[in-house]
């Protein structure tokens, strides 16, 4: 079921964390929270008075409820107050993962301790934690202390924190994700680590100087179940997830006489409340000691395109269909020749070149870069792949204009540290034309991307024709790519003057 969570958790009378955190950051992204109980907690600003756990049974008899009604893709697991409950909710777990249709994601937040130091559970559960509970968990956010604990590993360095991921994998735990919020390293900053499906990402920022974190630890684990409910894939929620913190603890303010909640302010749309995605060339790369792909020459501030607007965007495979869409008053194109083996491949390029010259159109080479410069095109487009092993110093140098492709806002963030000159967001829906399995992004990412990247010319692209041009355009996007909406159309020409009139 999508748009649907639910949270394990425990009850925290001051508001700031546990349950009452847990519903708000899924709220804020527009999903709803069940909650079943696992403990009261009596605490405040200022630290934990009395732990309540929850009987065994009356935390079956809020399951049950639930199981009979409504079965969420996502779980999200925090507080648990002594060994009975870790037994019990791992048992549970393991039954739905058995025998639900669509078995759910478990999200762990191994909460042991509370933001103001004191404990959060009966005794030590830590045993059981690690026998019963992380072998039925999906997705683990522990801090660098949790991750300490449960691990062993001390985060000495970058290695230790690839170490300590290591470690939860081998305890169970397939997908790590582990905050740094209390590293301070480098000094200044705040580094978080994902590991997955054997992909690492490094997100970091400057940390954010206020005392008001109450609960940050329980708010980023629901965002990310939050968004992998709504079929975000998991880069896109840790994205998001920490983007929402840095919202939250940039708004926090003091509600008693401690430390005061973090702030739920609804889907972060400010730019800068988003992390850099380090990559190894970076300076915080550097710093963390990042292996750099041997084939990446780096650079970034490409060339600028005059407009934001680039129009209805064709991208076709052959010299014919640019010259027609060219002659059909199309000012900006694209030649996607996907046959490598093609023996006219570059004097198909070169004539390419020059029809967009003479149109005086914004004519993009896709892959192709080297013979881009070479016969001196507009613009080059690529892939997130591409941009790993092109020499993107080149392709500055020589002045040309740099496109690239995204999908999700990890992509987004990572094409963001290039300064391309555009950048394209799809696919938007469906399509036919390329296989885009798992990377269908919808018409509400596209509505928070537009905001988001604002500097840059944005292309939607992907499934779009005549029928959801409309509602693409809306978004506020200044470019529409196609191929099929053109060259499968039946007058093409016609095509064209009625893709460009919704822009317009
Ligand atoms: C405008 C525009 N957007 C996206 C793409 C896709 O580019 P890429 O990711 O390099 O994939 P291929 O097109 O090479 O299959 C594009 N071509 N144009
Ligand atoms: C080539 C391509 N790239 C995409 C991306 O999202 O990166 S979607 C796509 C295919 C677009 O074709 P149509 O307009 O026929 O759906
Ligand atoms: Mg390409």
């Amino acid at each position: 079921m999508g748009n649907l969570i639910w949270t394990i958790a425990g009850s925290d009378a001051g508001g700031g964390a546990g349950i009452q955190a847990d519903i708000k950051a899924a709220q804020s992204f527009g999903v709803h929270a069940c909650s079943v109980i696992t403990a009261l907690t009596a605490q405040n600003s200022m630290g934990v008075e009395e732990i309540n756990g929850v009987a065994i049974k009356v935390i079956e008899s809020q399951l049950d409820a639930l199981e009979q009604d409504v079965q969420p893709k996502v779980i999200k697991i925090g507080m648990l107050a002594n060994e009975q409950q870790v037994e019990f909710i791992a048992n549970t777990l393991k039954r739905y993962k058995t025998t639900w249709q669509t078995p759910p994601v478990v999200v762990y937040d191994p909460v042991a301790v509370a933001s103001s130091g004191d404990s959060l559970t009966e005794e030590d559960i830590l045993p059981a934690i690690k026998t019963h509970l992380l072998p039925q968990v999906d997705v683990i956010t522990p801090n660098t202390q949790e991750t300490q604990i449960l691990t062993g590993v001390y985060l000495i360095g970058p290695s230790a924190v690839q170490d300590a991921a290591k470690a939860f994998n081998e305890l169970g735990v397939p997908t790590v994700l582990i905050k740094g919020g209390h590293w301070d390293y480098p000094k200044g900053y705040c580094i978080d680590y994902g590991a997955h499906q054997g992909e690492e990402y490094w997100l970091g920022n400057k940390a954010i100087n206020t005392p008001h974190s109450h609960g940050t630890g329980c708010s980023f684990a629901s965002s990310v179940a939050a968004n992998l409910a709504k079929d975000y894939p998991l880069k896109d929620a840790f994205i998001l997830a920490k983007a929402y913190i840095n919202q939250g603890l940039k708004h926090a303010t003091r509600f008693g006489q401690g430390i005061g909640p973090v702030a739920h302010c609804g889907f972060p749309h400010d730019i800068n409340d988003y992390p850099e995605v380090i990559e190894a060339d970076s300076w915080l790369g550097q710093e963390l000691d990042l292996e750099m792909g041997s084939e990446q020459v780096s650079a970034r501030d490409f060339a600028k395109i005059e407009t934001r607007n680039l129009g209805i965007y064709p991208v076709v495979d052959s010299v014919d269909w640019i010259e027609r869409c060219l002659k059909a008053g199309i000012k900006t194109i694209q030649l996607r020749i996907k046959d490598s083996s093609d023996a006219d491949l570059e004097e198909k390029i070169a004539t390419a070149i020059t029809l967009g010259k003479k149109y005086d159109a914004r004519l993009f080479i896709n892959d192709y870069w080297q013979l881009a410069i070479k016969h001196g095109a507009y613009g080059i487009h690529l892939g997130q792949e591409d941009i790993s092993v092109a020499n993107l110093a080149e392709i500055k140098q020589a002045g040309i204009r740099l496109g690239v492709s995204t999908h999700g806002f990890y992509e987004m963030l990572r094409a963001h540290n290039y300064r391309p000159s555009y950048l394209a967001f799809g696919a938007i829906y469906p399509t036919t034309t390329k296989d885009m399995t798992g990377q269908i992004q919808g018409l509400e990412k596209l509505k928070h991307f537009v905001p988001l990247m604002h500097d840059y010319p944005v292309v939607a692209i992907g499934g779009i024709d005549l029928n959801r041009a409309e509602e693409v355009a809306k978004t506020g996007v200044g470019s529409i790519a196609v191929v099929r909406a053109i060259t499968e159309a039946a007058d093409p020409e016609a095509a064209i003057v009625e893709l460009e009139s919704v822009l317009k």
